[in-house]
């Protein structure tokens, strides 16, 4: 049985799209929270108002199991932590990371993050634009599953779409995980943008020079342009960028009209752009709207400030 480990909004969802395969376990670390999701069939806390369907087993136990896969559906920068407290059991396990984001600490993607933890572990990324709502509610979704073993990502392709959520695969992993942490920093900028007023066309203008940002740091790192091309690069850009469903987006939008955010809400984006930013200063890549991002997501600069220090770089060809 495949077990979801994290029971987040998209933990959540994943696991009720999964139950329309058969069983599948979704764990949560907090005992009393999973025991509230057992009597209401619901996640009223990440994923209010969605049934679980009776596939769904609700579990605080980590279930030991031997080939079906993990998914590891925690925020980023809880990844390590969560792995560490669960070493033993998934040692030599298939683990799915289904987090965006860049570890701060480390500089590490997500799998990364895994193979320093559990060496042993065979990894592979489930990325791409998906509300957890919107998979839960079975809308029609698709999403890259990338794996350096193509034969064991052409079983986790078969094993983990269904119907509605239409797999397509990958070996590139790089440009997967990339894609899917990157398009976070976009999603501030342009909340940012368009809660201080500046228009939909100072918006268009960031989310390109966002991608063109995104995928000189991927290829800077072996990635491959028609990855960033694809539904974890481009794809996830158009909708984290454009939904006021997407907390980054949220965030930004926050920043720009000078509002509070609460911070127990999941912001992959803005840790990202602090790790991102220190890597693309250590191999020299022009990463400026993640400089700004870092900047105004730490309090260093305001949205008019971050602007004028965009607009005023030299001018240089497309
Ligand atoms: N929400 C969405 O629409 C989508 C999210 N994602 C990605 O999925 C990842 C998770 O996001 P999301 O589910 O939305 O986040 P949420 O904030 O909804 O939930 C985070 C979950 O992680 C759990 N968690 C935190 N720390 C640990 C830990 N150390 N060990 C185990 N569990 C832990 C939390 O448990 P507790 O409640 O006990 O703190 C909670 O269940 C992110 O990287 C996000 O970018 C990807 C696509 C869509
Ligand atoms: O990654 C997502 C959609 O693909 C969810 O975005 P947020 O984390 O910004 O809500």
């Amino acid at each position: 049985m495949i077990t979801v480990m994290g029971a987040g909004a998209f933990g959540t969802g994943l696991a009720i799209s999964l139950a329309q395969t058969g069983p599948v376990a979704l764990w949560a670390r907090n005992r009393s929270q999973a025991e509230e999701m057992r009597t209401t069939r619901q996640n009223a806390r990440r994923l209010s108002g969605i049934d679980l369907p009776d596939h769904v087993q609700v579990t605080a136990d980590l279930p030991r199991q031997s080939g079906a896969p993990y998914l590891l559906s925690v925020p980023m920068q809880k990844l390590r932590a969560g792995l560490e407290a669960h070493k033993e059991a998934l040692a030599g396990q298939v683990l799915v990371a289904c987090c965006k984001g860049i570890e701060l600490d480390s500089g590490l993607r997500p799998t990364e993050v895994i193979r320093a933890v559990i060496p042993d572990a065979r990894t592979a990324i489930l990325t791409g634009p998906s509300f957890a709502a919107d998979i839960a509610r079975g809308l029609p979704t698709a999403l890259t599953l990338a794996c350096a073993d193509a034969t064991l990502g052409e079983d986790l392709q078969a094993q983990l779409g269904t119907t509605a959520l239409r797999l397509y695969r990958s070996t590139d992993v790089t440009g997967a995980e990339l894609g899917g942490a990157l398009k976070n920093v976009m999603a501030i900028a342009c909340g940012a943008v368009i809660g201080a007023g500046l228009g939909e066309s100072a918006r268009a203008a960031l989310m390109t020079r966002g991608f063109a940002e995104m995928c000189r740091m991927a290829e800077a790192k072996g990635a491959r342009a028609s990855t960033l091309a694809g539904l974890s690069g481009f794809g996830d850009l158009a909708l984290t960028c454009t939904s006021e469903l997407s907390r980054n987006y949220q965030f930004g939008l926050s920043l720009g009209r000078g509002e509070a955010f609460d911070p127990t809400i999941t912001v992959e984006g803005a840790a990202t752009a602090q790790a991102v930013l220190t890597e693309a200063q250590k191999a020299n890549i022009d990463m400026p709207i993640t400089h700004a991002v870092t900047a105004l997501s730490t309090g260093k600069l305001q949205v008019a400030q971050a602007m004028d220090m965009l607009l005023s770089r030299p001018q240089k060809e497309e």
